[in-house]
């Protein structure tokens, strides 16, 4: 992730940082010391009574989030401060094929594979800043225990142990808490199955349909209470029910309609992917009026998934399909039109970005538009992985690519959260959009066909390698994947809008992530709301890289720290061989006369600057010109001296 800027950077103190360290140290010791032995019984009042009064404080404003830290700065913030670097992958087989499992069989520190647990929910929920936990009990309430559920613990925007009182734990995570009491640990949603209630199996045709009548029922009033999580319960049940054979011989249009709802519902809660498959199942193909318009409305929802999807040939496909069903019908013309409009980005890169820029505002920090990227193709690039290189010739000024954020979360939203993370694996702590990476898996959740082009950007950690996506439970994520490859790819789209230490903004566009660091790049990206504009700083020759700057510091020990916290490499540019062969001494004094040449800049107006002052900054310029060795510095861009001389060249002395 880029260092946030404009006053938004982020200082632990030392104490503060090592407090985070030792917990997070204290814990996995604890945890080893532990590993194996049996669960303790738990008390289920206390328990009981220990959540409430949590839940209690909580919601009140005044429990203390255990994961919140201290940092310096202005109005002496906090931030929550997480651990990673102890990733597990996720269970990828289905609830059918697992065993049950009681509580008082868990042992501590301990991944239960090939084990399900059914537990219910007996205490209000603890809702802190990057998790939520409550009390479970077994199914027959012989014992209880604390399950905590980490970062992603919301789904279509309500707290998930809020949502039902019954769960299913796949292989379940037995551990400590970093306060060193026991809980049932969840990290990867899918790992969570939520039990609704099961519809009654019955042979018979008529009670069957009436069964699935009433859930449609049931669905379409959540519906228009804007109850979507549940409106979407409903209806899937329906479907169970209306989908079995005895139902569809004998009224084969029951499925039909409540597919299509459920269409609707997906649509409202950005659930691409299944928007489309409920509306092919729901179409009719029939050729009277009524029918014509029901397939209409099926396809002008698969069109505008589709849309969304940023999948414009697809949309077109749908949206004419619409037009071909109902010619009179106004939508189908308007989105063909927007879809249009998208493919000729698509193809030609051409945009109209003032009218773009006028249509922004917080409420809509996202523009509609389309990709552009034929002027580029990801290949290989040596001792860097994959690079994004030019198919042909760019002038310099030119647009090489455009691209539409993937996913944005902008400061002032709600999702948006900074969090100091510490990794085992190297002792670091560094900063996090966990907010970011919370959404994406959401998004990846909705959508599983977004998956593979996300995890198949830059990251470090591959996860158990089973590329396990689906089984007959839903999508299947490594949630320690995605914020890998988030924290490895992610950048931030400025302050367009309000942000903070806490809710900087920050975003993934796929393609430009596979752009490599250069500390002389030959193009510099800009933002219009959600959309990233690179240009040509250059000529590109065809088949040249493009490179960027990650990190745009002029001092170079700073930047090398930057790119190796956050990125993991060692930048070997002209520039930083050059800078690399100086020496520290040779750095630290150019830097020292740039602090000066800075504080000159910050101090001294260049409009109506006198003689002697004029002198000043001449002289500034060329103590840092004559830093530079001549034999190390032959033809290397030289640019510590870049605002004093800028400086120079708009005051004329008097
Ligand atoms: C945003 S990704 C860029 C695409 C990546 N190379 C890939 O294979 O997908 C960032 C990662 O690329 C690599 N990288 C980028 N610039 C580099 C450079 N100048 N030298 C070495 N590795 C670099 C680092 O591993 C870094 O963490």
């Amino acid at each position: 992730m880029a260092t946030p800027q404009d006053g938004n950077t982020i200082y632990l103190t030392e104490q503060e940082a090592e407090r985070i360290r030792s917990i997070a140290k204290e814990r996995v010791k604890k945890c080893a010391d532990q590993r194996g032995n049996t669960k303790e019984p738990r008390d289920k009042t206390a328990a009981h009574q220990q959540a409430t009064g949590a839940a209690l404080m909580a919601d009140m404003g005044g429990a203390p989030d255990p994961d919140i830290t201290q940092i310096q700065g202005k109005g002496g913030h906090t931030i929550p401060a997480i651990a990673v670097g102890q990733p597990y992958p996720p269970c990828t087989a289905s609830l059918s094929d697992l065993e049950p499992i009681k509580l008082g069989h868990l042992r501590m520190e301990t991944h239960h594979r090939g084990k399900k647990l059914l537990v219910k929910r007996e205490s209000p929920v603890v809702t802190l800043v990057a998790r939520s936990w409550t009390m479970v009990q077994d199914g027959d309430g012989s014992d209880a225990e604390r399950l905590e559920i980490c970062l992603h613990k919301s789904r279509h925007g309500e707290d998930v142990l809020e949502s039902t009182k019954r769960f299913i734990i796949k292989e379940p995570y037995f551990t400590l808490t970093d306060e060193g009491e026991p809980t049932l640990r969840i990290d990867h949603p899918s790992d969570l199955v939520i039990c609704y209630e099961e519809p009654k199996p019955t042979e018979d045709a008529a009670a069957a349909e009436k069964l699935a009548t009433i859930y449609k029922t049931q669905g379409n009033a959540a519906l228009k209470q804007q109850d979507l999580p549940l409106a979407h319960e409903k209806y899937t049940a329906g479907l169970t029910v209306a989908r079995r054979d005895i139902v569809v011989a004998s009224n084969p249009d029951l499925a039909r309609d409540i597919s299509r709802n459920r269409a609707y519902v997906n649509l409202l809660l950005g659930r691409f992917d299944e928007v489309k498959t409920d509306s092919r199942a729901s179409l009719t193909g029939r050729d009277d009026q009524r029918s014509k318009e029901l397939d209409s409305k099926a396809y002008f929802r698969s069109g505008s998934a589709a849309y969304s999807q940023g999948r414009y040939q697809e949309a077109k496909r749908f949206f004419t399909e619409q037009q071909r069903l109902t010619p009179v019908d106004k939508d189908a013309k308007i989105q063909l039109k927007k879809t249009q409009a998208r493919l000729r980005e698509e193809e030609s890169g051409s945009y109209d970005f003032m009218k773009m820029r006028s249509s922004l505002s917080q409420a809509r920090p996202r523009v509609d538009a389309a990709t552009f990227i034929n002027n580029t193709e990801v290949k290989d690039s040596a001792e860097k992985g994959r690079g994004l290189f030019a198919t042909h010739a760019i002038a310099s000024g030119e647009l090489l690519m455009c691209e539409k954020a993937f996913c944005v979360v902008w400061g002032h939203e709600e999702e948006a959260l900074t969090a100091m993370t510490y990794d085992f694996r190297d002792d670091r702590i560094r900063v996090a959009p966990v907010g970011l990476s919370k959404v994406i898996v959401q998004k990846l959740l909705n959508s599983p066909s977004e998956i593979e082009s996300i995890v198949d950007l830059y990251g470090d950690y591959k996860g158990d390698d089973k590329d396990v996506l689906n089984n007959e439970d839903g999508t299947v994520i490594d949630v320690f994947r995605v914020h890998d490859v988030i924290s490895r790819n992610a950048f931030g789209p400025g302050s367009q809008f309000s942000e903070g230490a806490r809710n900087a903004s920050t975003g993934l566009w796929i393609h430009a992530a596979y752009i490599n660091h250069s500390c002389t790049p030959n193009v510099m990206k800009e933002y219009v709301g959600d959309l990233m504009i690179i240009r040509a700083t250059r000529p590109i020759k065809a088949g040249e890289e493009v490179l960027h700057s990650y990190d745009a510091s002029l001092d170079y020990d700073a930047r090398q720290t930057a790119l190796m916290t956050t990125w993991g490499f060692e930048c070997n540019c002209a520039l930083c061989a050059a800078e690399k062969a100086d020496g520290k001494e040779v750095r630290d004094k150019r830097m020292e006369l740039v602090g000066e040449a800075d504080a000159f800049i910050n101090r001294t107006p260049w409009a109506g600057a006198k003689r002697l002052v004029f002198r000043k900054a001449q002289k500034l310029a060329q103590a840092i010109d004559e830093s530079y060795d001549e034999g190390r510095w032959k033809d290397v861009p030289r640019m510590h001296a870049d605002n004093i001389k800028a400086w120079l060249s708009k005051a004329s002395p008097r």
